[in-house]
């Protein structure tokens, strides 16, 4: 087996006309890793996804799978990877039983009893033609066949946005089970915050375009504060302080900073030693501080 990055990116930019989508993104996701997307509507996230995968091109830098080009994937890595998009296609005049025993064949680990046992714990009737199947049925069935190839890279868009509570539950159980039983990758963009920390070892933010914020989420809680300084202080700061994510207010007025706290050896003495109160941040407010 390839020991390279099950996805990697240096550089990546995209634009669709005057809108740059992705903007000189560096990523790395590392083998058994299960990372959470996550980022505002339009961030980039599905965009990212796509040019990762090599579903759409890029216009800048570089992004691989398992080591090869994303734009010229070999049958080799395509069959180690699973996609779920965000609203899956149907394949309309195939029954739901007759597309996975299709699938199936291109998958050298194929569950079928595992795709049997999803299908009938997620309530999918196996003769329905797939045209006839609800949004959230078909992601359901998208998300069984992804399953059911038990591959080494899973990456999923938005997985649990049609998905009502149990099966969104089962969902984060099967991913979990994926990676903890078969050391799979996983990638998943979610606007759920409690799914993510459910499941997630890795959390990445995107923002307009940028990865803002990335790292293993046990440790991101204690990583992160934000903290008010007196105008004081405020008119000592350098124009940006190592670790610095945002800056609010006037200096004459106090600043307000969101900070990560890991680079304080670098901040001048008078913040590090003064009284001041750090004040740390959940995921959520974390979220709502670095993309607001
Ligand atoms: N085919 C396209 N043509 C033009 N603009 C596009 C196209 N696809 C995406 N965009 C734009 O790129 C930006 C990023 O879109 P993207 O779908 O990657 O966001 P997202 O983070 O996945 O959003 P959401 O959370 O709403 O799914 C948006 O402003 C979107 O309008």
């Amino acid at each position: 087996m390839s020991h390279s990055a099950p996805l990697s990116a240096s550089r990546l930019s995209k634009r669709y006309g005057a809108k740059q989508v992705l903007d000189g993104i560096d990523f790395q996701l590392g083998e058994g890793q299960v990372l959470g997307l996550i980022g505002r509507n339009g961030a980039g996230k599905s965009t990212l996804i796509r040019c990762l995968l090599g579903l759409i091109e890029h216009d800048g830098g570089e992004c691989q799978v398992f080591g090869e080009p994303s734009h010229r994937l070999g049958d080799g890595a395509k069959a180690r990877l699973a996609y779920v998009p965000q609203q899956p296609n149907a394949l309309g005049w195939l029954r739901a039983s007759e597309m996975l025993d299709f699938v199936g064949r291109f998958y050298p680990r194929w569950d079928a009893a595992l795709a049997a046992r999803l299908m009938q714990r997620w309530e999918i009737d196996p003769a329905q033609r797939m045209d006839q199947l609800s949004p959230g049925e078909r992601q359901r069935l998208a998300l069984i066949r992804a399953l059911a190839a038990r591959p080494d890279l899973l990456v999923l868009d938005e997985p649990a946005a049609a998905l009502d509570p149990v099966a969104r539950r089962d969902l984060l159980r099967e991913i979990a089970l994926l990676a903890s039983d078969s050391g799979a990758t996983v990638l998943f963009s979610t606007h759920i915050l409690s799914d993510l920390e459910r499941v997630a070892s890795h959390v990445a933010f995107v923002d307009r375009g940028r990865l803002l914020v990335e790292g293993e989420l046990d440790g991101m809680k204690e990583r992160y504060a934000s903290v008010q300084l007196p105008p004081s202080l405020a008119a000592l700061l350098p124009d940006r302080l190592p670790g610095e994510l945002r800056r609010r207010g006037q200096p004459a007025e106090g600043l307000r900073l969101l900070l990560s706290l890991d680079q304080r050896d670098a901040w001048p003495a008078p913040l590090r030693e003064g009284a001041l109160q750090f004040d740390r941040l959940g995921l959520e407010d974390l979220f709502v501080e670095v993309v607001e």
